[in-house]
């Protein structure tokens, strides 16, 4: 088997008992029942990751950024010259970026990992390299990847996902940069949830009119380019999804599908951030469809096609705040939510310890 094979065996679907246990807990704690909302809902989803009641803090969380290029940048769907990735991610390792500051904010640590920067990197704290290629071939004239690479990517993806997970971290955050990767998100969600390239493709870093029509146009071509029917076929089974990922993906796409995929297999709770993240979660589930209940997604991005990826998972954001960015900004705003619905199964009292009454029948 390969890594990747191995990690996807590994994924059990959460546990049916421990969220019994955990809604059965919710409703004994001082406050009306549902009062907390989705809240309750997540931590009874937590508890089923884990497989325990009450579930495991989420703490300490760790944000890994995936950093890769595109070859599809050279059809100009975005307005930043394609080294603004290998400056970014610089940016990432001296703490000068929005995700580091987040990161600050809710004490989450900072891992970059290159899996396709086009230009070699030079060693730098916190960064890794994976690097799988000097970045993606263009998706709009034939296959991003080769089926090799892809693999690569999900493995790095999964090698770090299960790494962070051995070193004490039990909240992953997923993060990107990529110039370039709002346009192989979008080819994605059309892939996977059957929409048209019109709805889910967005503005990406902010492009005008003309530029977003022939973005539009990118991401339509993309499809016959690699033998994927337009719209409305889904991909069935993994075969497909990983010749999909492949076609018309990114390598840091690849990489956070294989993430996604890595804290499943270790029963770890992963937040997802935007639009790059969410076409990744599309891969990860088409790959191993119990992928899903261990996915949190941390909020909804300006992006049209994040909530067709979303709401094709079945998952609802948290945050809503215009975001799109990308980094994991999303993720991360989204983790205190997270660690203060699990808190609530820890410390909150029951009616029966506090000596509150009831409500009446
Ligand atoms: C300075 C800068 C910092 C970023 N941080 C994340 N992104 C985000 O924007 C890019 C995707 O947008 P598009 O598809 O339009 O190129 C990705 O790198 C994503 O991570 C950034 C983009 C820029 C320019
Ligand atoms: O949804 C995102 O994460 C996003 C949106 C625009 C640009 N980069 C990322």
């Amino acid at each position: 088997m390969t890594p990747i094979d191995e990690t996807i065996a590994a994924i059990r679907p959460i546990d049916a008992q421990a969220m019994a246990e955990a809604r059965a807990h919710q409703d004994r704690l001082t406050k009306p029942r549902g009062s907390l909302g989705v809240l309750e809902d997540v931590a009874v989803r937590l508890a089923g990751i884990a497989a325990v009641c009450p579930p495991p803090l989420p703490t300490p969380a760790a944000l890994a950024i995936f950093a890769a290029d595109h070859g599809v940048h050279a059809r100009g769907v975005s307005p930043w010259p394609q080294e603004v990735t290998a400056q970014m991610v610089a940016n990432f390792t001296v703490g000068g970026a929005v995700a580091n500051a987040f990161a600050a904010q809710v004490g989450a640590t900072v891992t970059v990992v290159d899996v396709g920067v086009a230009v070699d990197l030079p060693p730098a704290p916190g960064l890794i390299s994976h690097k799988v290629a000097y970045g993606t071939a263009d998706l709009s004239r034939g296959p991003a990847m080769t089926a090799e690479q892809t693999r690569q990517a999900l493995a790095a993806g999964a090698g770090v996902a299960r790494g962070l997970v051995a070193a004490g971290h039990r909240c992953l955050i997923t993060g990107d940069m990529g110039i370039a990767n709002t346009t192989a998100s979008a080819a994605l969600i059309c892939a996977f949830t059957g929409r048209d390239a019109e709805s889910v493709t967005g503005r990406g870093t902010g492009i005008d009119d003309a530029t977003h029509r022939h973005k539009i146009e990118v991401v339509r071509q993309a499809l016959p380019a690699n033998g994927i029917s337009p719209a409305g076929a889904v991909p069935a089974g993994p075969e497909e999804a990983l010749r999909v990922l492949a076609a018309v993906g990114g390598l840091e796409h690849a990489a956070i599908a294989g993430f996604v995929l890595g804290a499943a297999a270790e029963r770890v709770p992963v937040i997802l951030d935007g639009v790059i993240a969410g076409s990744a979660a599309l891969a990860a589930a088409a790959l191993a469809p119990d992928v899903t209940g261990y996915c949190v997604a941390g909020h909804r991005s300006a992006e049209p096609g994040h909530a067709a990826a979303l709401a094709h998972l079945g998952l609802r954001p948290l945050v809503d705040l215009e975001l799109r960015l990308g980094e994991g900004t999303g993720g991360l705003l989204a983790q205190p939510l997270v660690a203060a619905a699990a808190r609530v199964m820890h410390e909150v009292a029951t009616f029966d310890a506090a000596g509150v009454a009831e409500q009446k029948a």
